[in-house]
């Protein structure tokens, strides 16, 4: 079963075309990094995906036409980690992270003991227990990224989609993200992750998808997708190529020379 499929999906913003009839499959077990120049349409076509745009086409969660689905089905099905790291609430970082729990539980009724694991184990892959008590609002903008993809996590969805997760991290948070999503598709679940950072969706994706004013121009594994031409062609720079343990190494070094 597809995890996300879009069809045909063409999405407007201000009556200008942003998407352009886009055409893609997740299955199970894949880390897709959604990638491209600054304003390709990353954001709305995560965005329009969740429905939190208007769109033309068609969009499957979880194998299922997603405007047959109640918010909560969709919440049960997928997670999403906003480019915004706005959290509006005064309230400690552990209640939080427990909001991802909402939707599997009815109305306003307390968490359960399967609950507070879910939400505890969350908090410890972010590295965010140290602070669970801390006000969620007086946190750092890395430390409240962590939490909401703690929060995130906590939703226990099988597919999560993530616009710039790794914006504003530390290299070892960015990493034991990377890590984390990496884990997350070897247990079955897809994440679709928009990156800027070249190295890191060669690094742990499985799956590269390149965006350009609306359309995918490439998808494939990264080896296929970060090359030479594309870098130049799509992100106008030159780059270092290398290998390590067999995944692809990319370091963007200077801007390209004009054509
Ligand atoms: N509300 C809006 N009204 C009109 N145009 C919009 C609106 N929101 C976004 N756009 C345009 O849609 C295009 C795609 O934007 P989007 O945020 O999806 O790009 P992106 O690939 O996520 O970019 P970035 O890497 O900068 O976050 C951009 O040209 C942007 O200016």
């Amino acid at each position: 079963m597809t995890l996300l499929s879009v069809e045909n999906l063409s999405v407007e913003l201000g009556r200008r075309p942003v998407l352009h009839g886009l055409d893609l499959a997740v299955g199970p077990g894949e880390f897709v990094g959604l990638i491209g120049p600054n304003g390709a349409g990353k954001s709305t076509l995560l965005r329009s995906a969740l429905h939190l745009l208007p769109a033309q086409g068609q969009v499957r969660l979880c194998g299922t036409d997603s405007t047959a689905m109640s918010a909560r089905e969709r919440a049960a099905c997928v997670a999403y980690l906003a480019q915004e790291r706005e959290i509006a609430w005064a309230v400690p970082v552990e209640m939080v992270v427990a909001l991802g729990r909402s939707p599997h539980r009815p109305g306003f009724a307390a968490l359960t003991e399967r609950d507070r694991a879910i939400v505890d184990a969350a908090m410890r892959r972010m590295d965010v227990e140290a602070f669970r008590h801390r006000i969620a609002t007086e946190l750092s903008g890395g430390e409240k990224a962590r939490v909401l993809a703690a929060r995130a996590l906590a939703q226990d969805t099988p597919l999560l989609l993530a616009d710039e997760p790794t914006a504003g991290l530390d290299p070892a948070h960015q990493i034991a993200l990377m890590r984390l999503f990496d884990s997350l598709a070897a247990d079955g679940r897809s994440v679709v992750a928009s990156l800027h950072d070249l190295g890191l969706a060669a690094r742990w994706c499985s799956r590269l998808i390149l965006l350009d004013k609306g359309r995918i121009v490439a998808d494939g594994p990264p080896s296929g997708v970060l090359t030479p031409a594309n870098l130049r062609a799509i992100y106008g720079v030159e780059a270092f190529f290398g290998e390590v343990d067999g995944a692809p190494i990319v370091h963007p070094l200077d801007l390209a020379a004009p054509d």
